[in-house]
Protein backbone atom coordinates (compact mmCIF):
# COMPACT_ATOMS: atom_id res chain seq x y z
CA UNK A 1 0.00 0.00 0.00
CA UNK A 2 2.38 2.45 0.95
CA UNK A 3 4.33 1.72 -2.54
CA UNK A 4 1.52 2.16 -4.45
CA UNK A 5 0.63 5.34 -3.26
CA UNK A 6 4.72 6.39 -3.32
CA UNK A 7 4.38 5.34 -7.17
CA UNK A 8 1.35 7.79 -7.33
CA UNK A 9 3.60 10.29 -6.16
CA UNK A 10 6.34 9.75 -8.04
CA UNK A 11 3.95 9.81 -11.23
CA UNK A 12 2.69 12.82 -10.06
CA UNK A 13 6.12 14.34 -9.39
CA UNK A 14 7.57 13.47 -12.78
CA UNK A 15 4.83 13.87 -15.46
CA UNK A 16 2.27 16.59 -14.65
CA UNK A 17 3.22 20.02 -15.05
CA UNK A 18 2.55 23.35 -12.53
CA UNK A 19 1.37 24.08 -9.95
CA UNK A 20 -0.87 23.69 -6.41
CA UNK A 21 -3.18 21.30 -5.96
CA UNK A 22 -4.89 22.81 -3.15
CA UNK A 23 -7.55 20.27 -3.33
CA UNK A 24 -7.36 16.84 -2.88
CA UNK A 25 -8.69 16.00 -6.52
CA UNK A 26 -5.57 17.86 -7.85
CA UNK A 27 -3.14 15.94 -6.01
CA UNK A 28 -1.06 14.25 -8.97
CA UNK A 29 -0.99 17.43 -10.62
CA UNK A 30 1.24 19.60 -8.37
CA UNK A 31 4.41 20.71 -9.41
CA UNK A 32 7.68 20.88 -11.34
CA UNK A 33 10.95 19.43 -10.12
CA UNK A 34 13.32 20.43 -8.92
CA UNK A 35 12.14 20.69 -5.04
CA UNK A 36 13.30 23.06 -3.47
CA UNK A 37 14.61 22.39 0.28
CA UNK A 38 15.40 25.19 2.68
CA UNK A 39 17.98 24.59 4.79
CA UNK A 40 20.62 26.98 7.03
CA UNK A 41 24.12 27.01 5.93
CA UNK A 42 26.21 25.84 8.62
CA UNK A 43 28.04 22.29 7.70
CA UNK A 44 26.11 20.52 9.89
CA UNK A 45 22.86 21.66 8.69
CA UNK A 46 23.94 21.17 5.06
CA UNK A 47 24.78 17.64 6.37
CA UNK A 48 21.40 17.17 7.69
CA UNK A 49 20.00 18.30 4.70
CA UNK A 50 21.87 15.76 2.39
CA UNK A 51 21.14 13.16 4.83
CA UNK A 52 17.81 13.71 4.40
CA UNK A 53 17.90 13.96 0.78
CA UNK A 54 19.76 10.83 0.61
CA UNK A 55 16.41 8.89 2.68
CA UNK A 56 14.36 10.80 0.50
CA UNK A 57 16.03 9.47 -2.58
CA UNK A 58 16.30 6.05 -1.07
CA UNK A 59 12.42 5.66 -0.80
CA UNK A 60 11.25 6.80 -4.11
CA UNK A 61 13.81 6.20 -6.66
CA UNK A 62 12.16 8.08 -9.44
CA UNK A 63 14.01 11.17 -7.33
CA UNK A 64 17.14 10.03 -8.03
CA UNK A 65 16.40 10.27 -12.11
CA UNK A 66 16.69 13.71 -12.56
CA UNK A 67 17.83 17.26 -10.85
CA UNK A 68 14.86 16.34 -8.23
CA UNK A 69 16.44 18.63 -5.49
CA UNK A 70 17.38 22.01 -4.98
CA UNK A 71 19.46 23.11 -1.86
CA UNK A 72 18.24 26.77 -0.51
CA UNK A 73 20.47 28.44 2.02
CA UNK A 74 18.97 30.48 4.10
CA UNK A 75 20.52 32.87 6.51
CA UNK A 76 18.30 33.24 10.01
CA UNK A 77 18.44 35.21 12.54
CA UNK A 78 20.38 33.00 14.91
CA UNK A 79 22.94 32.74 12.46
CA UNK A 80 23.27 36.51 11.64
CA UNK A 81 23.89 37.38 15.73
CA UNK A 82 26.56 36.13 16.77
CA UNK A 83 28.21 37.24 19.78
CA UNK A 84 24.71 37.22 22.45
CA UNK A 85 22.84 34.53 24.03
CA UNK A 86 19.79 33.54 21.84
CA UNK A 87 17.70 34.21 25.08
CA UNK A 88 18.79 38.31 25.51
CA UNK A 89 17.97 38.54 21.34
CA UNK A 90 14.35 37.83 22.61
CA UNK A 91 12.19 35.77 20.70
CA UNK A 92 12.00 31.84 19.89
CA UNK A 93 12.54 29.87 16.77
CA UNK A 94 15.27 31.98 15.70
CA UNK A 95 17.22 29.72 13.70
CA UNK A 96 13.78 29.05 11.96
CA UNK A 97 11.99 32.06 10.77
CA UNK A 98 13.19 32.82 7.34
CA UNK A 99 13.30 29.77 6.59
CA UNK A 100 9.45 29.55 7.71
CA UNK A 101 8.21 32.74 5.59
CA UNK A 102 10.44 31.14 2.57
CA UNK A 103 8.17 28.28 2.86
CA UNK A 104 4.87 30.03 3.43
CA UNK A 105 5.79 32.37 0.36
CA UNK A 106 6.48 29.46 -1.92
CA UNK A 107 10.46 29.94 -2.37
CA UNK A 108 11.29 26.92 -0.98
CA UNK A 109 8.64 23.34 -0.81
CA UNK A 110 9.60 21.83 2.58
CA UNK A 111 12.89 22.59 4.94
CA UNK A 112 15.03 20.78 6.92
CA UNK A 113 15.57 21.31 10.52
CA UNK A 114 17.72 20.46 13.69
CA UNK A 115 14.28 19.86 15.95
CA UNK A 116 15.78 21.20 19.12
CA UNK A 117 16.14 24.60 17.30
CA UNK A 118 12.56 24.54 16.03
CA UNK A 119 10.25 26.73 18.77
CA UNK A 120 7.24 23.90 19.47
CA UNK A 121 4.34 26.10 17.90
CA UNK A 122 5.07 26.24 14.88
CA UNK A 123 2.83 29.67 12.33
CA UNK A 124 -0.16 28.82 11.20
CA UNK A 125 -0.01 27.16 7.52
CA UNK A 126 3.45 24.76 8.58
CA UNK A 127 3.83 21.41 9.79
CA UNK A 128 6.23 18.97 10.92
CA UNK A 129 5.76 16.41 8.05
CA UNK A 130 8.28 14.07 9.73
CA UNK A 131 11.27 12.99 12.31
CA UNK A 132 13.92 11.32 11.19
CA UNK A 133 15.68 8.51 13.54
CA UNK A 134 17.77 10.17 16.45
CA UNK A 135 21.31 9.97 16.49
CA UNK A 136 23.04 9.94 20.14
CA UNK A 137 20.67 12.62 21.83
CA UNK A 138 23.66 13.38 25.27
CA UNK A 139 25.74 16.32 25.31
CA UNK A 140 29.61 16.22 25.28
CA UNK A 141 32.31 18.34 27.11
CA UNK A 142 35.42 19.56 24.47
CA UNK A 143 38.05 20.94 26.18
CA UNK A 144 41.64 22.73 25.57
CA UNK A 145 44.83 21.93 26.64
CA UNK A 146 44.60 23.03 30.50
CA UNK A 147 42.35 20.46 31.36
CA UNK A 148 42.45 17.51 32.79
CA UNK A 149 42.27 14.15 32.24
CA UNK A 150 39.42 12.49 32.00
CA UNK A 151 38.52 10.23 35.09
CA UNK A 152 35.59 7.41 35.31
CA UNK A 153 33.82 7.69 38.21
CA UNK A 154 33.49 11.81 37.97
CA UNK A 155 32.38 13.04 34.28
CA UNK A 156 33.23 16.64 35.60
CA UNK A 157 36.91 15.66 36.68
CA UNK A 158 38.70 17.07 33.54
CA UNK A 159 37.67 20.68 33.95
CA UNK A 160 40.05 22.34 36.82
CA UNK A 161 38.68 24.03 39.71
CA UNK A 162 37.35 27.34 38.47
CA UNK A 163 38.04 26.97 35.22
CA UNK A 164 35.77 29.02 32.28
CA UNK A 165 33.60 27.38 30.10
CA UNK A 166 31.99 28.46 26.77
CA UNK A 167 28.09 28.05 26.70
CA UNK A 168 25.83 30.07 25.76
CA UNK A 169 23.00 27.30 26.34
CA UNK A 170 21.01 28.10 29.86
CA UNK A 171 20.41 24.69 30.32
CA UNK A 172 23.92 22.99 29.83
CA UNK A 173 25.41 26.43 32.09
CA UNK A 174 22.74 25.61 34.94
CA UNK A 175 23.30 21.81 35.43
CA UNK A 176 27.03 22.42 34.88
CA UNK A 177 27.30 25.01 37.94
CA UNK A 178 24.63 23.04 39.92
CA UNK A 179 27.45 20.07 40.00
CA UNK A 180 30.24 22.61 39.58
CA UNK A 181 29.34 25.95 41.49
CA UNK A 182 33.13 27.05 40.93
CA UNK A 183 33.07 26.94 37.53
CA UNK A 184 32.78 30.28 35.47
CA UNK A 185 30.55 30.73 32.31
CA UNK A 186 31.28 32.91 29.33
CA UNK A 187 29.12 33.12 26.19
CA UNK A 188 30.44 31.09 23.06
CA UNK A 189 28.18 30.86 20.27
CA UNK A 190 29.03 29.92 16.45
CA UNK A 191 29.45 26.48 14.59
CA UNK A 192 30.74 23.39 15.61
CA UNK A 193 34.04 24.12 14.23
CA UNK A 194 34.17 27.80 15.63
CA UNK A 195 33.49 26.80 19.15
CA UNK A 196 36.24 23.92 19.02
CA UNK A 197 38.14 26.60 18.02
CA UNK A 198 37.98 29.12 20.57
CA UNK A 199 38.66 26.11 22.94
CA UNK A 200 41.65 25.29 21.55
CA UNK A 201 43.01 29.13 21.20
CA UNK A 202 44.81 30.77 24.16
CA UNK A 203 42.91 33.20 26.19
CA UNK A 204 39.44 31.55 25.22
CA UNK A 205 37.61 29.24 27.11
CA UNK A 206 39.16 26.12 28.31
CA UNK A 207 36.07 23.92 27.85
CA UNK A 208 32.93 23.76 25.95
CA UNK A 209 29.69 21.59 25.89
CA UNK A 210 28.12 20.35 22.59
CA UNK A 211 25.89 18.27 21.23
CA UNK A 212 27.56 14.85 20.63
CA UNK A 213 25.32 14.54 17.14
CA UNK A 214 26.93 17.49 16.05
CA UNK A 215 30.22 15.81 16.31
CA UNK A 216 29.76 12.57 15.08
CA UNK A 217 27.76 13.59 11.76
CA UNK A 218 30.76 16.04 11.12
CA UNK A 219 33.05 13.23 11.89
CA UNK A 220 34.18 14.94 15.12
CA UNK A 221 33.20 12.40 17.49
CA UNK A 222 37.44 12.20 18.82
CA UNK A 223 37.19 15.70 19.57
CA UNK A 224 34.63 14.95 23.04
CA UNK A 225 36.95 14.15 26.01
CA UNK A 226 33.80 13.33 27.77
CA UNK A 227 29.84 12.15 26.79
CA UNK A 228 27.59 12.90 29.92
CA UNK A 229 25.21 10.81 30.15
CA UNK A 230 21.43 11.94 30.15
CA UNK A 231 20.89 11.73 33.93
CA UNK A 232 24.45 14.07 34.13
CA UNK A 233 23.04 16.32 31.92
CA UNK A 234 19.46 16.35 30.46
CA UNK A 235 19.48 16.85 27.01
CA UNK A 236 17.36 19.30 25.15
CA UNK A 237 14.08 18.73 23.79
CA UNK A 238 14.85 17.15 20.36
CA UNK A 239 18.71 16.92 20.55
CA UNK A 240 20.01 14.55 18.07
CA UNK A 241 16.61 14.70 16.04
CA UNK A 242 16.22 16.38 12.45
CA UNK A 243 12.64 17.05 11.03
CA UNK A 244 11.12 18.28 8.17
CA UNK A 245 8.55 21.03 7.93
CA UNK A 246 6.12 21.41 4.98
CA UNK A 247 3.60 23.78 4.48
CA UNK A 248 -0.03 22.37 5.11
CA UNK A 249 -1.65 22.28 2.44
CA UNK A 250 0.80 20.37 0.69
CA UNK A 251 -1.09 16.61 0.79
CA UNK A 252 1.38 15.06 -1.75
CA UNK A 253 4.56 15.99 -0.15
CA UNK A 254 3.12 14.83 3.66
CA UNK A 255 2.65 11.85 2.07
CA UNK A 256 5.89 11.51 0.63
CA UNK A 257 7.74 12.35 3.70
CA UNK A 258 5.51 10.10 5.97
CA UNK A 259 7.48 7.44 4.27
CA UNK A 260 11.14 8.50 6.07
CA UNK A 261 9.36 9.29 9.31
CA UNK A 262 11.01 7.25 12.23
CA UNK A 263 8.29 5.80 14.29
CA UNK A 264 10.41 6.02 17.95
CA UNK A 265 11.88 9.44 17.07
CA UNK A 266 8.01 10.80 16.28
CA UNK A 267 7.25 9.38 19.68
CA UNK A 268 9.95 10.75 21.17
CA UNK A 269 9.45 14.45 20.05
CA UNK A 270 5.88 14.51 20.58
CA UNK A 271 6.76 14.28 24.14
CA UNK A 272 9.61 16.29 24.21
CA UNK A 273 8.12 18.94 22.24
CA UNK A 274 4.91 18.75 24.80
CA UNK A 275 6.89 19.23 27.63
CA UNK A 276 8.21 21.86 25.78
CA UNK A 277 5.49 23.54 24.78
CA UNK A 278 3.42 23.08 28.31
CA UNK A 279 6.21 24.70 30.39
CA UNK A 280 6.46 27.68 28.05
CA UNK A 281 9.44 29.02 29.76
CA UNK A 282 10.86 32.35 28.72
CA UNK A 283 13.69 31.23 26.36
CA UNK A 284 15.67 32.21 29.36
CA UNK A 285 14.93 29.14 31.18
CA UNK A 286 17.01 26.57 31.49
CA UNK A 287 15.14 23.35 30.77
CA UNK A 288 15.87 20.07 29.77
CA UNK A 289 13.83 17.44 28.36
CA UNK A 290 14.60 13.74 27.14
CA UNK A 291 12.04 10.86 26.22
CA UNK A 292 13.47 7.44 25.88
CA UNK A 293 11.57 4.57 24.35
CA UNK A 294 11.73 1.50 26.98
CA UNK A 295 11.98 -2.08 26.19
CA UNK A 296 8.07 -2.40 27.23
CA UNK A 297 7.01 0.19 24.54
CA UNK A 298 6.63 2.80 27.22
CA UNK A 299 8.06 6.06 26.92
CA UNK A 300 9.98 7.45 30.09
CA UNK A 301 10.31 11.28 29.45
CA UNK A 302 12.76 13.04 31.87
CA UNK A 303 11.90 16.61 32.77
CA UNK A 304 14.64 19.42 34.04
CA UNK A 305 13.93 23.12 35.00
CA UNK A 306 16.76 24.97 36.71
CA UNK A 307 17.97 28.28 37.63
CA UNK A 308 20.34 29.77 35.26
CA UNK A 309 22.91 30.13 38.04
CA UNK A 310 22.69 26.48 38.99
CA UNK A 311 21.60 27.67 42.38
CA UNK A 312 17.76 25.70 41.95
CA UNK A 313 17.18 22.16 40.05
CA UNK A 314 14.09 19.87 39.48
CA UNK A 315 14.00 17.12 37.60
CA UNK A 316 11.15 14.98 37.76
CA UNK A 317 10.47 11.94 35.23
CA UNK A 318 7.07 10.04 34.15
CA UNK A 319 6.23 7.53 31.96
CA UNK A 320 3.18 6.24 30.55
CA UNK A 321 1.89 4.34 26.98
CA UNK A 322 3.93 5.63 23.99
CA UNK A 323 0.18 6.58 22.38
CA UNK A 324 -0.15 8.87 25.34
CA UNK A 325 3.05 11.00 24.29
CA UNK A 326 1.48 14.14 24.02
CA UNK A 327 -0.66 14.39 27.40
CA UNK A 328 2.52 12.57 29.00
CA UNK A 329 4.95 15.75 28.10
CA UNK A 330 2.38 18.49 29.43
CA UNK A 331 1.46 16.45 32.38
CA UNK A 332 5.43 16.65 33.32
CA UNK A 333 5.72 20.21 31.88
CA UNK A 334 2.39 20.98 34.15
CA UNK A 335 4.13 19.40 37.37
CA UNK A 336 7.55 20.98 37.26
CA UNK A 337 5.62 24.03 36.87
CA UNK A 338 4.13 24.09 39.29
CA UNK A 339 6.58 23.03 41.93
CA UNK A 340 9.50 25.31 40.38
CA UNK A 341 10.22 28.98 41.91
CA UNK A 342 8.19 31.45 39.30
CA UNK A 343 11.15 33.63 39.08
CA UNK A 344 12.75 30.70 36.64
CA UNK A 345 10.10 31.36 34.32
CA UNK A 346 10.44 35.22 34.25
N1 LIG B 1 21.89 24.99 18.77
C1 LIG B 1 22.73 24.51 17.74
C2 LIG B 1 22.51 23.06 17.48
N2 LIG B 1 21.35 22.60 17.04
C3 LIG B 1 21.41 21.26 16.93
C4 LIG B 1 22.70 20.87 17.30
C5 LIG B 1 23.20 19.51 17.37
C6 LIG B 1 22.52 18.51 16.49
C7 LIG B 1 21.22 17.99 17.01
O1 LIG B 1 20.78 18.28 18.14
O2 LIG B 1 20.60 17.22 16.23
C8 LIG B 1 23.40 22.02 17.64
C9 LIG B 1 24.81 22.11 18.06
C10 LIG B 1 25.03 21.85 19.52
O3 LIG B 1 24.14 22.07 20.35
O4 LIG B 1 26.14 21.43 19.88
Amino acid sequence: MLLSSLDQTNEGLRHRGALHGHSPHHRQSTRTLPLKVGTRGSPLALWQTRHFLALITKVCPLLREVKAFEECVIATSGDKIQDKRLADIGGKGLFAKEIHEALLDGRVDFAVHSMKDLETELPPGIVLACALKREDSRDAIVVGPDCAGVTRDDPYACLPKGALIGTASVRRQSQLLHARPDLQVEIIRGSVQSRLSKVRAEGGPQASLLAIAGLKRLEMEHEAAVVLDAETMVPAACQGIVGVTVRADDVELRELLSAIEDGEAASVCTAERAFLGSLDGSCRTPIGGHAQLMPDGQLLLTGLVARADGSFLLKRKLWGARADAAALGRELGDSLRRDAPADIFG
